[in-house]
């Protein structure tokens, strides 16, 4: 049996308190967006005493008292940062207020982000990930592990929790279709920004490139764009593009990729495998085959594979796989198992780079 000094076991106890408030980080970046926090110390120049925030943002009197507490609490996780004032600087008895800054981290959250070069805000993509829907799912974990249900893939715990998936939910309550989709355009604006400065590369001889689950079409817009001489489609479910006015820029087609996708240069697939299963993922690459040119033809996938060798990175990556087992029926994959998908649909062979840190992009070809 492994014997721990007190040593470990003593910081073995502060990583598993840490481990189980875990929940309270969420909850409390939530929280920040709700309150309207960075963009308070934003407009304040990027400093803001504690009056400054309370000046700028809405809570009743009797809550006020409680903000240094959040905003301590966030400090400590390198959300904002705070200049504690010195004891010398207060002459007067009263307590000085900390100044309390942004960090990186917040910077992703101000609305104005988009201006001036920087990327657009991050904020509608935390709260469409912090919605009761997903922490109510994610509380059913256990439950499904233990049930015996014959159809565990199918039975996910969003599903157990909400009795529908979560196109479903979205079907029904409205404001988390808009929740849901804002977050979703907010982190397709910030990726398809760094694919296209960084990565444009894979788009050259490209005159013809279908989106295949491209959404509401925000990353077929941008390679649009971008590169103008690209002929850019978006292929989607009937209740996704029908009601999709022409914008001239993107064709939207209905149809189902499980079926049949339309000849072109490129298939472009963003977030999609994630949802599926090896077998549908193989069902959905070699439509794609068939779509492209045997020489020249590409197919261009935007989608995690597991095993940074960067501790952080390693955790966002396995973050997004429980994410996937909660929500979805899919998964996240490693490169041993992404390469049999690849080679199991007839391709043969890829290239593939890490982008935007724990994100990939992965060139194959027929
Ligand atoms: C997770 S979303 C990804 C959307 C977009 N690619 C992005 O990166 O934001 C998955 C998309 O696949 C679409 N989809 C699901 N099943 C499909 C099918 N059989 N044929 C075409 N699209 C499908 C969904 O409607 C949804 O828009
Ligand atoms: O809730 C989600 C979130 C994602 C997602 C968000 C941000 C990324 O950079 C990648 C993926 O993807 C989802 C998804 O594909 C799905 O079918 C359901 C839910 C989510």
């Amino acid at each position: 049996m492994a014997t721990f000094s007190n040593e470990e076991l003593l910081q073995a106890h502060t990583e598993l308190w840490d481990l189980t408030f875990g929940y309270l980080k969420s909850m409390a970046l939530e929280c920040a967006i709700k309150l309207g926090l960075p963009n308070a110390i934003h407009r304040c120049g990027g400093a803001a005493t504690l009056p400054d925030l309370l000046d700028a943002i809405s809570v009743p009197e009797r809550k006020k008292a409680h903000l240094p507490r959040l905003m301590r609490f966030l400090a400590a996780f390198g959300i904002f940062t705070v200049n504690a004032p010195a004891a010398e600087e207060c002459a007067d008895g009263e307590k000085a207020s900390a100044v309390y800054g942004l960090t990186p981290v917040s910077r992703l959250l101000v609305d104005d982000a988009g201006a001036n070069g920087s990327c657009g805000s991050l904020s509608p993509f935390v709260l469409s990930q912090t919605t009761r829907y997903h922490v109510k799912a994610a509380m059913h974990l256990p439950e499904w592990f233990m049930s015996d249900d014959g159809a565990a893939a199918v039975a996910m715990p969003f599903r157990m929790a909400h009795g529908t998936d979560l196109w479903g939910v979205m079907g029904r309550d409205p404001k988390m279709n808009q929740v849901f989709n804002a977050g979703m355009g907010s982190d397709t604006q910030l990726a398809m920004d760094f694919v296209i400065g960084n990565y444009g590369d894979v788009f050259e001889g490209v005159t013809s490139l279908v989106d295949v689950g491209g959404g509401t079409g925000s990353a077929a817009r941008a390679i649009a764009r971008a590169f103008p001489h690209v002929k850019c489609s978006v292929l989607d479910l009937p209740n996704v593009v029908n009601s999709i006015p022409p914008d001239g820029v993107v064709e939207y087609i209905s149809g189902d990729m499980m079926s049949s996708i339309p000849n072109t240069d490129a298939v472009f697939l963003k977030y999609i495998m994630h949802d599926w299963n090896d077998e549908d993922c193989v069902k959905i690459l070699t439509q794609c085959k068939k779509a492209i040119p045997e020489s020249g033809g590409k197919v261009i996938i935007i989608d995690i594979v597991v095993g940074s060798p960067l501790k952080a990175m390693l955790e966002a990556q396995v973050s997004f796989d429980l994410l996937m087992m909660v929500i979805t029926a899919g998964k996240e994959r490693d490169e041993h198992e992404w390469r049999k998908i690849f080679m199991d649909a007839g391709f043969s062979h890829y290239k593939t780079r890490p982008i935007l840190g724990f994100m990939a992009i992965t060139e194959l070809y027929a």
